[in-house]
């Protein structure tokens, strides 16, 4: 995508655009534009297909999603609209269950949801364009990572792991409601505690697995970025998943894609190396947190019983190391 959207950027020259912080040529979770010099918002969108039986699950995880990447910038969502595509055989109840998960996330975030377009589609297909606004000085990128910042992850990875074993009937209960509530849960709260501390560099973990996002973390931001492979959370039975082989398609596309800017510490097997490269869905925020307040930071998070994990470093170089 990055290079067929590199033949329309020269449309939109950076020199023509001086209050948008944060476009295509930049290239970011969401983009950004100054309105004053205290507020700038925040613009994106996401939707995709089912990922869950339970409709009203499914619109929740859609919006989730979708409002996560105004968290990973640093802001706070302000509008929702609904993007709906929606086969014309889909029963009303189930229509009604989609929205109505929408809907609520929309509304536990603090965002209000003012409208939405829907179209005719043979399968279905939801989720939301986000507005959110922020103080331009505290917009997070993935550009800013500095060499001796803390890498820290806010949600366990192993949904795509999981999502797996269900389709093949493998998955126990335990461990897809685990999956289940964490693709819903709303990176806001991490989101709010970052941006109390200097935290100059953030994204979310999704579709590019935790690797490939921290990639393009590390490949922006001209730093190597550690992780120790130990360090990272799974949810419940993932590694049991992978260890059974259940790996969606995805996590070795990902793994051919990166291969050759990730080292990974001898004793890392491909299943290691798989695990660790496997599309999410609605994962955590990827934060880079300057050391010297990296223990205020952590003791936020504990205090407000919110998860957070340190799972690396960046140090000087380039591309991804991974020890164990
Ligand atoms: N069709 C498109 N036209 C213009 N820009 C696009 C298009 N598709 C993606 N982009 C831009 O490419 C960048 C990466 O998009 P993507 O949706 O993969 O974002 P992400 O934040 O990495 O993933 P996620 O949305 O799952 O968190 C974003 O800046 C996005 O606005
Ligand atoms: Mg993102």
């Amino acid at each position: 995508m990055a290079q067929v959207l590199q033949s329309i950027s020269p449309l939109f020259p950076e020199q023509a655009y001086p209050d948008l912080m944060v476009g295509l040529t930049v290239s970011d979770d969401a983009a950004v534009y100054k309105i004053t010099d205290d507020v700038a918002v925040i613009q994106t969108l996401d939707f995709f297909t089912p990922i869950v039986d339970d409709p009203y699950d499914f619109g929740a995880i859609a919006a989730a999603n979708a409002l996560s990447d105004v968290y990973a910038m640093g802001g706070q969502v302000t509008l929702a609209m609904n993007i709906f595509c929606v086969p014309s055989d889909l029963p009303q109840e189930i229509v009604g269950q989609i929205l109505k998960g929408g809907a609520e996330k929309v509304r536990e975030a603090g965002a209000v949801l003012v409208g939405g377009h829907t179209v005719e589609d043979d399968e279905p297909k939801f989720g939301l364009s986000v507005m959110g606004t922020i103080h331009p000085s505290k917009v997070q990128t993935k550009a800013a990572v500095d060499s001796g910042d803390i890498l820290v992850l806010t949600k366990p990875i192993g949904t795509g792991l999981i999502s797996t074993a269900a389709k093949r009937g493998k998955a126990s209960q335990q461990a897809i409601t685990a999956s289940t509530d964490s693709m819903k849960k709303l990176n806001r709260k991490a989101a709010e505690i970052f941006a109390r501390y200097p935290v100059k560099a953030c994204t979310d973990v999704t579709g590019y697995s935790l690797l490939g996002h921290a990639l393009e973390m590390a490949e922006k931001s001209d730093v190597c970025m550690h992780f120790n492979a130990t360090q990272v959370p799974f949810l419940i039975e993932a590694e049991d998943y992978a260890a059974q082989g259940l790996f969606p398609g995805g996590a070795k596309r990902n793994l051919d894609a990166y291969r050759d800017e990730i080292e990974f510490a001898p004793d890392l097997d491909e299943s290691w190396q798989r695990k660790l490269c496997c599309p999410e869905t609605s994962g955590g925020l990827l934060a880079a947190v300057p050391k010297d307040c990296l223990d205020a930071l952590l003791t936020e998070f504990s205090n407000s019983e919110e998860p957070c994990w340190v799972v690396g470093y960046a140090e000087a170089g380039a591309g991804i190391k991974v020890s164990h």
